[in-house]
C-alpha cells in the first residue's frame, strides 16, 4: 500500500493569489478525486506533489520520505498526465515512448522494449504504434499519455482533468483504463466532472479559493445530504425571488425551464420536492451552501 500524507500545505504567489491555504489530507491506493472550479488551486496542489514546485510552508511525505525536502524521492515514482500534454511531434508512438522511457532512467533495451509493448497493448494503441503521435484523435492523445506517465512502474500517477475535450465514448474508455489501473497505485485525478468522480474514486476532496472545503467518501457526502435536497421547476423569472427565500444551491435547465435544487433541513413547501441527492448536490452545497 503506498500512502501520501499531505500536511498543511500553503502557497501564495507574487501576486497575492493564495492558491493553497492549510491543505492537509491522506491519500492510499485507488483513485482520489480532486473537485473544484476553475481556479480553485487544483493544479497547484498536483504541481507541488509532483515535485515542480515548492510550497510556502507544509510537509509531503510520500511512503515514509519527505517529498518537499527532496522531490527526487517522488520523481523516481511518479507518472504525470498534465492538463495539456503540449507537443505532439510527427514521431511515432513507439518511438516517442522510447525516447521517454530513456529520459526516465530506464536502461536497459530490453526492458524499455517489453515495458513500451506492455503499455501500447494496454491503452489500445498497439495497432497504432509506428503512426505519428500527431495524427492520434484526442482520446488516442489521452491514452498515449497514459502510456508515457506508466513508464516506469509509477507508484503514484497525477492526471490534470483527462477527459476535457473527449467525446462520450473515449471519455468512457478512458474511465475504465483509470479504474484498472487504480487498484495498485495512488491515482489523483483532478477533474470538473462530478458524475466521473463518482463512478471512479473510493476518496475525493473538494477545494475553492485554495481552501479544503470537504474530504471523505463521495458515497458518505451523500448520505449526508438525505432529506435535504428539494427540487422544483420554476420560471427564470422568479429565480431571484427563490434566491432570496431559500439557499439554492443549483439551477439547471431541463427541457428548456429552469429546476432548481435548495439545501433545507425542513420541508421548505412552496411547490418543493425531495430529491435523492446526489454527487453534484455534495458539489455544490460545498461551495454555495452556507453553513
Ligand atoms: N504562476 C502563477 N502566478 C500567479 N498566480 C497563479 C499562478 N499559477 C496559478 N495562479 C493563480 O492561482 C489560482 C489557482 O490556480 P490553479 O491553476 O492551481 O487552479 P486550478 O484549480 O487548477 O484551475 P483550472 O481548473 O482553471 O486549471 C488561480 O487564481 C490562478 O490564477
Amino acid at each position: 500500500m503506498n500512502t501520501l500524507k499531505i500536511d498543511k500545505l500553503t502557497k501564495t504567489y507574487a501576486n497575492g493569489v493564495k492558491a493553497m491555504q492549510n491543505i492537509s489530507l491522506e491519500i492510499g491506493n485507488g483513485i482520489f478525486g480532486l473537485l473544484g472550479p476553475n481556479g480553485a488551486g487544483k493544479s497547484t496542489l498536483m504541481r507541488t506533489i509532483a515535485g515542480l514546485q515548492q510550497p510556502d510552508s507544509g510537509q509531503i511525505i510520500f511512503n515514509g520520505a519527505d517529498v518537499v525536502a527532496e522531490p527526487v524521492l517522488i520523481k523516481q515514482h511518479l507518472g504525470y498526465l498534465p492538463q495539456d500534454f503540449g507537443v505532439y511531434p510527427k514521431v511515432s508512438a513507439y518511438d516517442l515512448l522510447e525516447h521517454l522511457a530513456v529520459l526516465k532512467g530506464i536502461t536497459s533495451a530490453k526492458e524499455r522494449k517489453e515495458q513500451i509493448l506492455a503499455l501500447l497493448e494496454k491503452t489500445n494503441l498497439y495497432a497504432h504504434r509506428n503512426k505519428a503521435v500527431s495524427s492520434y484523435s484526442g482520446g488516442m492523445r489521452q491514452r498515449f499519455g497514459v502510456a508515457q506517465a506508466l513508464l516506469g512502474n509509477p507508484h503514484i500517477i497525477i492526471v490534470d482533468e483527462p477527459t476535457a475535450g473527449l467525446d462520450p465514448e473515449e471519455r468512457n474508455r478512458f474511465n475504465n483504463l483509470l479504474s484498472e489501473i487504480g487498484e495498485q497505485v495512488i491515482i489523483i485525478l483532478s477533474t470538473h466532472l462530478v458524475e466521473d468522480v463518482h463512478n471512479l474514486c473510493t476518496q475525493m476532496a473538494i477545494i475553492n479559493k485554495g481552501s479544503l472545503l470537504a474530504y471523505g467518501e463521495p458515497d458518505t457526502f451523500i448520505n449526508q445530504l438525505e432529506g435535504r435536497i428539494w427540487s422544483q421547476t420554476i420560471d427564470r423569472a422568479d429565480l431571484p425571488t427563490f434566491r432570496e427565500q431559500y439557499q439554492v444551491i443549483s439551477v439547471q435547465l431541463h427541457a428548456g425551464r429552469q429546476s432548481i435544487h435548495v439545501y433545507a433541513e425542513n420541508e421548505p413547501g412552496n411547490g418543493f420536492a425531495l430529491r435523492q441527492p446526489d454527487l453534484e448536490d455534495v458539489y455544490f452545497a460545498q461551495l454555495y451552501h452556507t453553513k
